[in-house]
């Protein structure tokens, strides 16, 4: 059993390189999940997120970096990451006619506790002696999760967790990760779905091109990424045109338009409790409009204006200019 020195973390990566055929795909990434973090990787199509986690896996050789994984080097001892890690299966992954018990089975390693706890976490308990092709896109990724569960891994590598799940099904398995978080496990979540980054990572590591552009909690993402807070509300008929110049000057205002009675401050964060505070000081509770609403940025925005921004020179580049 390897051992991970306290406070050491889960996953370290440093200066991860990896080129097929030449072209480097993944260029420096230096990566750190904290033991009991869940962490997304997210970042455009082609960004290197699968790459950098079939190098952590043990299922690619990295062409430079050095890389620990539960303690373990997955370049010289891939047998022992691969043994530790829990992987989440793509769809294609089991055959039609496996039973749910039989996939269970033969997924079991020596590590397995009994399976009936976990399968009834996951409410697939009724569910045994289904077959694969007859589950729902929701118990089918419930089952994936199980069997990444199995062995009881203190790392679970979560690919596309909740693609082609419908709303209450995503909620469901949003649950199943949270339940496993407070338990401890560690969960590397590669996601296009911002919606599960922001719901269930403590950070976000965002990719482009290769390299890790920015990380940090889905907020501190936003804060530095998302753009102005807006917000909107309608002003008592026959307001003066004073009281609006007094809003342009609330701190966090950077900007405030008004249509009729409607107005619309834009700014920082900040802007928002001053904006509820001057509302309610100019007219007491009763003065607050009734569709004062406020408009926030959220983790696409903060990636779209990420992915958006003039790419910096690529290791390569730098290299060449040198
Ligand atoms: N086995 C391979 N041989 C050659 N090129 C590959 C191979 N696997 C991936 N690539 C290329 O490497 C780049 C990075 O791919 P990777 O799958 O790591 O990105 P990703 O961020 O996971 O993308 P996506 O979000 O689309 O899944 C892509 O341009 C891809 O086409």
């Amino acid at each position: 059993m390897p051992n991970t020195a306290a406070g050491e973390p889960a996953i370290h990566v440093e200066g991860l390189r990896k080129a097929y055929s030449g072209r480097t795909v993944v260029d420096g990434v230096d990566l750190r999940v904290d033991a009991g973090q869940v962490v997304g990787l997210v970042g455009a199509n082609g960004a290197g997120k699968t790459t950098t986690v079939e190098c952590l896996q043990g299922l690619r050789r990295p062409d430079a970096g050095r890389l620990r994984v539960l303690g373990e080097d997955p370049v010289r001892h891939p047998e022992r990451v691969r043994a530790l890690v829990g992987s989440q299966l793509q769809d294609s992954g089991l055959p039609d006619r496996l039973r749910v018990e039989e996939a269970v089975r033969l997924f079991a390693g020596p590590q397995a506790g009994d399976p009936g706890p976990l399968l009834e976490t996951f409410g697939l308990g009724h569910r045994r002696r289904l077959a694969f092709g007859t589950l729902s896109g929701g118990e089918r990724q419930r089952l994936f999760l199980v069997l990444a569960l199995l062995n009881r891994p203190r790392l679970v590598v979560l690919d596309e967790l909740t693609q082609g799940l419908d709303p209450a099904a995503r909620r469901d398995v949003w649950r199943s990760v949270a339940r496993l978080r407070d338990g401890g496990t560690t969960v590397l979540l590669v996601t296009h779905e911002l919606e599960d980054a922001q719901a269930l990572c403590d950070r976000v590591v965002v990719m482009r091109d290769g390299r890790v552009v920015d990380s940090g909690t889905p907020a501190d993402l936003v804060a530095r990424h998302g753009g102005e807070v807006t917000v909107r509300f309608s002003l008592p008929p026959g307001r003066p045109a004073a009281d609006v110049d007094d809003l342009g000057r609330l701190p966090g205002v950077t900007r405030v338009e008004r249509r009729g009675d409607a107005v619309a401050l834009h700014g920082r964060r900040p802007a928002i409790a001053h904006a509820g505070a001057w509302l309610v000081a100019r007219g007491g509770e009763a003065g607050v409009p009734f569709d004062l609403a406020v408009d926030q940025p959220d983790l696409e925005a903060a990636l779209i204006a990420l992915l958006d921004a003039p790419a910096p020179p690529s290791a390569h580049d730098r290299q060449e200019v040198a």
